[in-house]
């Protein structure tokens, strides 16, 4: 196991940002803090920042032991809002970083957790952060920035929540207003357009930052991480909900669209270039009232892969001022499970089989198997799965983040593996790809090398869990051929989704680097590369102050 033992290195001479102490850290609702530091590219030298945080207001009686206890738990940086609405500036690295390595690492998550006094209730429900890590010439520089959505917006000005995000939604003052408020859930214009889940580059150059409302796709620039806009999808498909995950190549952008008056989805693609989506197909749901929460899904090179889980969207839970366990969703066991199989070009259902019952939030990568004379004979797809156990969702809840740091608690996951027959059986198989205990049976935040996208491939980079632990706090390679995974550690430390970026003209599946971005117990925080074949660190560079958490990222390649 490659540990990394925690590095001492202080800035370079070209930033100087004031350290972040232990009460800084114990702020845990810092309100908004709107300082714009300008960096212009190695030019300024030295960067101060005022208002990085405000301390925690005295309060009476002085808090209890406990309290304390809970506010200090609480300081890490994985799970601590951002301190300000943007910086930027070189990082020191220690360490070397590939000179091939030419382009800029885009991350996004919800890095924003209250409103003021008020701080929200569950990790999705924070507005947007989107971080950049520019490599050239074998340096760093990095900067970060809240995204401008009219729900983020709303909330600064008004200092309240405005829109409805994941859990939270706006108190309304009196009845009228309640009434008014779902009206305009089922308008879509209540919903928020928070784009705090990925970032994505089109085919034709557009960075498009997503989330699970369709309103929250929002163009940013890679370089200075400004909100340009809305992206506004020009057809007439209507919807309010699609995947946060759109499989998106050079040549198009696929995504699916949960029809939830008439169960299904519809399978869309958009061309680059254009704005429009146009269906290739529609599925039919199998079981239960709604549509199981599509989250992400896979494709193969000629299959759009469309995943029905017993965990639907529910429209009761939709209309409840305080959340339920599950959220928006609820778990229909009994409704069973299914995975569709549809043709990219006909938009036919080859096949749709039951499976055994599975929790995913994320596809890791789909294949077809083929015998020796070329015909197809099975679907295999594969996923973070969390064995069916839909209390992951709540294990995301912030007061556990925060409060549970270091128990045992997170629930076991590993790397499902459907594999779906197309001889007209009418069931999937659903089996662990590799012993779990080989990532310590976290599982989730996953990725591949994108040209193998739809193909077989032997290599997923995710993370995982040593243990214990109450959030996956290791990165691990997973050899789905030797079934076998390396894991990195670093103890107290949170990385994020590990990206694998390839070598150019490389030829090995794993010769590249891989990215992740690390959040540290005492509020630090540094950007680590990994090799992408041995995982070993290869280098390192520390942030000025620690980031938190955050959820998905893209390649965006110099020109
Ligand atoms: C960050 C992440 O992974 C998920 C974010 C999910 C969101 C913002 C979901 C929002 C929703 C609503 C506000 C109402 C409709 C249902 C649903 C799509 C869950
Ligand atoms: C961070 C996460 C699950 C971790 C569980 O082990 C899920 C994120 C989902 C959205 O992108
Ligand atoms: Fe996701």
């Amino acid at each position: 196991m490659a540990s990394m033992t925690s590095s001492s290195s202080s800035f370079g001479n070209s930033i100087f940002l004031p350290t972040p102490t232990a009460s800084d850290n114990l702020v845990r609702n810092i309100p908004f803090c709107f300082e714009t530091i300008p960096f212009s590219k190695h030019k300024v030298r030295r960067l101060t920042i005022t208002n990085v945080a405000t301390p925690l207001r005295p309060t009476s009686p002085p808090p209890a032991d406990k309290e304390i206890e809970q506010r200090k738990l609480s300081s890490h940086a994985a799970w601590t809002s951002v301190r300000q609405e943007r910086w930027e500036g070189e990082l020191d690295v220690q360490g070397t970083i590939p000179l091939w390595l030419n382009g800029t690492y885009l991350r996004n998550g919800p890095g924003m957790w209250h409103i003021d006094d008020y701080t929200f209730r569950h990790l999705f429900d924070g507005y947007a952060t989107l971080v950049k890590l520019h490599f050239e010439n074998g340096r760093v520089i990095a900067g970060h920035r809240q995204i401008e959505s009219e729900a983020y917006k709303a909330a600064k000005k008004n200092k309240k929540l405005c829109y409805r995000e994941f859990s939270e939604v706006p108190k309304q003052d009196n009845f009228l207003s309640y009434v008014g408020e779902l009206a305009s859930l089922f308008s879509g214009s209540s919903l928020t357009d928070n784009a705090n889940t990925g970032v994505v580059k089109l085919g034709d150059g557009r960075v498009v930052c997503l989330t699970e409302t369709q309103k929250g796709s929002i163009i940013i620039d890679p370089n200075t991480l400004d909100t340009l806009g809305k992206f506004e999808y020009s057809d007439c498909l209507g919807g309010l909900i699609h995947s946060a995950h759109p499989i998106v190549t050079e040549t198009e952008f696929l995504t699916l669209l949960p029809d939830l008056v008439k169960p299904g989805y519809l399978v869309v693609r958009m061309e680059p270039g254009t704005n429009e989506r146009k269906v290739i197909g529609r599925v039919d749901c199998r079981g239960g009232p709604a549509p199981g929460w599509v989250h992400s899904f896979p494709v193969t090179e000629h299959y759009v892969i469309v995943p029905e889980m017993s965990l639907r969207y529910c429209a009761q839970n939709l209309l409840k001022a305080e959340p339920t366990p599950l959220y928006k969703f609820r778990w229909h066991p009994n409704s069973k499970a299914f995975v569709h199989v549809m043709c990219k070009t006909s938009g036919k259902v080859v096949v749709s089989v039951q499976v055994p019952l599975y929790v995913t939030f994320h596809f890791i990568n789909a294949y077809e198997e083929r015998d020796e004379d070329g015909r197809l004979t099975a679907i295999v797809a594969d996923c973070c799965e969390h064995n069916a156990d839909t209390t992951i969702l709540d294990k995301l809840r912030l007061h556990n983040l925060r409060t549970l740091m270091g128990q045992d608690v997170l629930p076991d996951a590993r790397v499902g593996r459907f594999t779906i027959p197309l001889d007209g059986s009418p069931y999937g198989k659903l089996d662990a790809a590799l012993d779990p205990n080989e990532h310590g049976r976290g599982m989730d935040m996953c990725s591949i090398n994108p040209a193998y996208l739809g193909k077989k491939y032997r290599y997923a980079y995710a993370c995982g869990a040593q243990r214990p632990c109450n959030f996956p706090n290791t990165l691990t390679k997973i050899d789905l051929v030797n079934k076998k995974a390396k894991n990195w550690y670093d103890e107290g430390t949170v990385p994020s989704e590990p990206f694998f970026v390839a070598r150019p003209g490389a030829t090995e599946e794993d010769d590249g680097v891989v990215i992740s971005m690390v959040s540290e117990k005492s509020g630090d925080g540094y950007a680590l590369l990994l090799d992408g074949a041995t995982f070993e660190e290869i280098a390192r560079a520390k942030f000025p102050y620690g980031l938190p958490y955050g959820l998905h990222g893209c390649w965006v390649p110099n020109k």
